[in-house]
């Protein structure tokens, strides 16, 4: 059985931490049918929210949004919550935790690997979601049932995403889901109940994976109070109220903490002019896809932060010179001078970094790009009198030379191609499955894929204009 598969059956065989859910109109999916008005908990408990702010129904996600009903002027305060709303770990951050139950939470959290942050919260969301009278029970019983994350998906739609570096991250996840479920039962055996933290019930993979994407696709990450010296340490908080506005990368809406006093208190404020029906977006951050999906389990049609990974591989480059017809590189053996240059950039030597990418706003990263410079270049003169940041600079003027910008820039395209082909369908393809209708998670695999296919013909696209551009050039040059 595929993990994936473990996880969705431990999640259909059994939902120990959650309160039977079926969807109430007004708030489809939530965990708890008719939960508590969260606008009036915030507010009762000292918060605010702009009048013309109300929770929606969003034509942005498939869940709910923060729209206002009137035109909001730029800088006004939109939602202010105080300091004792916002749910993070800080208090389980240190060893110090007098609380014998807050101390078994820690020594779990101490487990969790740092790339896993969310999951260190999510512990704490569970806590509190099994506390019968949790203060935040207004709070965790809004929030969705069920997340469209990738360890949700059935495996079918985990190979659909046909993009290796993302299989390797989900299944990591789906593995990690698994053992800890197994440490934390062999953590808790010998303990009283009273030390038990999450009251009566059991912990299992799913509701472990059910709290880490609440955590990871809701909570900001942003400055904790004052360290005894003076620095804010960044710590990982779920806002209520603020985590109902979803994403954009042109919001009209930020984060604004006060952090010079003790009780701070976060505030959302109007980026710019915010129009009548317009829904309040923040920016998550400059993300890739692979990591919307993975944490948000949502995928941004041309997305300009998402790249493709591939391996910096000898044979690869080999067959794309050899695609492109540009002759005889030195892929293979690089003289003495061009290895030197593959170690300044970490692509040789005793524990290189082989990972390169295409796209995003570098469209070649840096490295690949000096890399097939000098291993194109039969100049050992002109290429080692650049310093690298010019050999990593798209933007400069070719810097070895027209005849070898052109070798680079084909090479590259065929490296796109064969890039291309690696993926088992073509973008039309996808097209038409999404047109015929499939399930949720098929069609955020097939959208997760066909914007990854889409980075890569934007690349070839822009390294085909760039070499057109060399050829007009080249030609002036001639003529003149
Ligand atoms: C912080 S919550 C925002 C509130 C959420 N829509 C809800 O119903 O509770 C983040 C989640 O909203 C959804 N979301 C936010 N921005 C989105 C966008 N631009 N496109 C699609 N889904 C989005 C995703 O499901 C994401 O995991």
């Amino acid at each position: 059985m595929s993990t994936s598969k473990a996880i969705m059956s431990s999640l259909t065989h059994m939902r120990p931490l959650t309160c039977a859910a079926s969807a109430s109109s007004s708030y489809p999916s939530r965990l708890v049918p008719y939960a508590p008005d969260l606008i009036k908990w915030v507010t009762k408990e000292g918060g605010f929210l702009h009048p013309a702010v109300k929770i929606a129904h969003s034509h942005h996600s498939n869940g709910l949004g923060l729209v206002t009903n009137q035109q909001i002027p730029t800088g006004t305060d939109l939602i202010i919550l105080p300091h004792h709303l916002p749910l993070s770990f800080r208090s389980f951050d240190s060893d110090q935790s007098q609380d014998s139950v807050d101390s078994v939470l820690a020594q779990l959290a101490h487990r969790i690997p740092e790339e896993l942050w969310a999951m260190k919260l999510g512990l704490k969301l569970l806590q509190e979601r099994a506390k019968v009278g949790s203060f935040w029970w207004p709070y965790i019983s809004n929030l969705p049932e069920t997340y469209s994350v990738p360890i949700f998906f059935p495996g079918e739609d985990i190979k659909n995403l046909q993009y290796a570096p993302l299989l390797h991250q989900v299944n990591k996840r789906c593995r990690f889901l698994l053992d800890f479920e197994q440490e934390i039962k062999r953590a808790l055996v010998n303990l009283t109940p009273d030390k038990y933290p999450f009251g009566d019930q059991e912990v299992h993979a799913s509701s472990l994976g059910w709290a880490m994407a609440a955590v990871s696709s809701r909570a900001f990450r942003l400055y904790g109070n004052k360290c005894p010296d003076g620095v804010h340490i960044e710590v990982p908080m779920m806002l209520p109220l603020i985590d109902m506005c979803n994403h954009s990368f042109s919001p009209n809406a930020r984060i604004v903490q006060e952090r010079d006093t003790d009780n701070m208190k976060m505030q959302v404020v109007a980026e710019r002019e915010i129009k009548e029906d317009d829904p309040l977006l923040l920016n998550y951050g400059c993300l890739s896809n692979d990591f919307f999906l993975l944490d948000y389990g949502f995928v941004v049609d041309s997305n300009p932060y998402d790249h493709i990974e591939l391996k910096y591989d000898i044979a690869l480059l080999d067959a794309a010179s050899m695609a492109a017809g540009v002759s005889s590189p030195n892929f293979s053996a690089p003289v003495p001078w061009q290895e030197l240059i593959l170690s300044q950039l970490n692509l040789a030597g005793e524990a290189p970094d082989l990972k390169v990418t295409l796209g995003g706003h570098e469209i070649v990263e840096g490295r690949l790009l000096a890399a097939l410079r000098v291993l194109l270049a039969n100049n050992m003169e002109t290429a080692q009198n650049y310093d690298l940041n010019t050999l990593k600079s798209l933007s400069a003027e070719p810097p070895l030379g027209v005849a070898n910008e052109k070798a680079v820039f084909r090479t590259l395209v065929a490296l796109c191609v064969i890039a291309l082909e690696h993926f088992p369908t073509k973008i039309m393809d996808d097209e038409s499955l999404l047109k015929q209708g499939v399930s949720g998670s098929t069609e955020l695999a097939i959208q997760f894929r066909i914007q990854k296919k889409s980075v890569i013909v934007d690349v070839m696209r822009s390294l085909s204009r760039k070499l057109k551009l060399l050829s007009s050039k080249e030609t002036v040059t001639d003529e003149g």
